[in-house]
């Protein structure tokens, strides 16, 4: 299993690659210049790469439960510029988490190699343009929007409606023209689950992953491990691992994570014992 980049490079997922979070938004940032922000995303960027991250993720737009929506020039002055020093500078895989057809466009054209859209390119334009940039793409379920998606999820069968949402856009994906070995599902923990709506899912990641396409699991620092542990988001490494080496171990390629040093070894743990040494 590979996904197939541009300028003739791939990504082998036959055993798990850890994604690296880059966050560029604002409120990520100690404050200072944008020219001093561009150093500091290329050096957590560079830190990333050292610890065994393959990929690493560029987000212009906080989708944390309650964030209003960011502007299309905004988000492009964000993310573009990270985008082009990190393809300058290293020859890792870069995935654009937008959902707009716009940044999509312009980050595959700097550099971006997939793209992870949350709404699963169900905005204006998303479908036809991913479709037309021919990279490798992430579809994520989300229940609801952002602002509103924590007020009350709710699910007859959450496993087999998040399943059969991520099922139904995986073709609607091969019939605009995407190839079904780029395409990466994914549960979306977080969006639009409680609690238990969000352990059913790591539970049953292995439904996920008989699908045949390849998985993404981001659950690192979320509130299912904060709820559940009553730690706060600095004390939440411990619970992101024991996440990260559930999902690996129940077959899932990709996981996205803040802390990947300790990722990589927890997540090469799991992968032994499910592939072998
Ligand atoms: C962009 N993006 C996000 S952002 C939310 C987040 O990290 N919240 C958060 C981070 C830290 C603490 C609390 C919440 N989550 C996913 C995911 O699960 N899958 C894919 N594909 N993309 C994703």
């Amino acid at each position: 299993m590979r996904l197939v980049l541009p300028r003739q490079r791939e990504l082998d997922l036959s055993r798990p690659q850890v994604m690296g979070i880059l966050n560029v938004t604002p409120d990520s940032f100690s404050d200072g210049g944008k020219h001093q922000q561009l150093e500091q995303a290329v050096a957590a960027a560079a830190q990333m790469l050292q610890d065994g991250a393959t990929i690493l993720d560029i987000g212009g737009e906080s989708t944390r439960p309650g964030a209003a929506e960011v502007g299309l020039e905004q988000e492009l002055e964000r993310v573009l510029p990270v985008i082009s020093a990190l393809r300058s500078r290293f020859d890792c895989v870069i995935s654009i988490d937008t959902s707009k057809a716009a940044v999509m466009s312009a980050a595959v054209q700097a550099g971006a190699d997939i793209i992870n859209d949350v709404r699963a390119l169900q905005e204006d334009g998303a479908l036809a343009t991913a479709a037309a940039l021919q990279v490798p793409v992430c579809l994520m379920h989300m229940q609801g929007a952002p602002r509103t998606m924590q007020q009350a999820p709710d699910y007859q069968d959450v496993v087999q409606q998040v399943l059969a949402f991520l099922l139904q856009r995986a073709l609607d994906c091969q019939q605009a023209g995407i190839a079904a070995t780029q395409i990466i599902l994914d549960p979306g923990f977080g969006f639009g689950k409680n609690l238990t709506h969000n352990y059913q899912l790591l539970a049953a990641m292995d439904k996920f992953v008989q699908s045949g396409y390849p998985v993404l699991a981001g659950m690192s620092r979320k509130s299912m491990i904060g709820q559940l542990l009553d730690v706060p988001v600095t004390e939440r490494l411990a619970g992101s691992l024991a996440c990260a080496t559930l999902a690996a171990y129940a077959g899932a390629q990709i996981i996205r994570v803040h802390d990947v040093k300790e990722t990589v070894q927890a997540v090469r743990v799991a992968a032994a014992a499910r592939y072998g040494v």
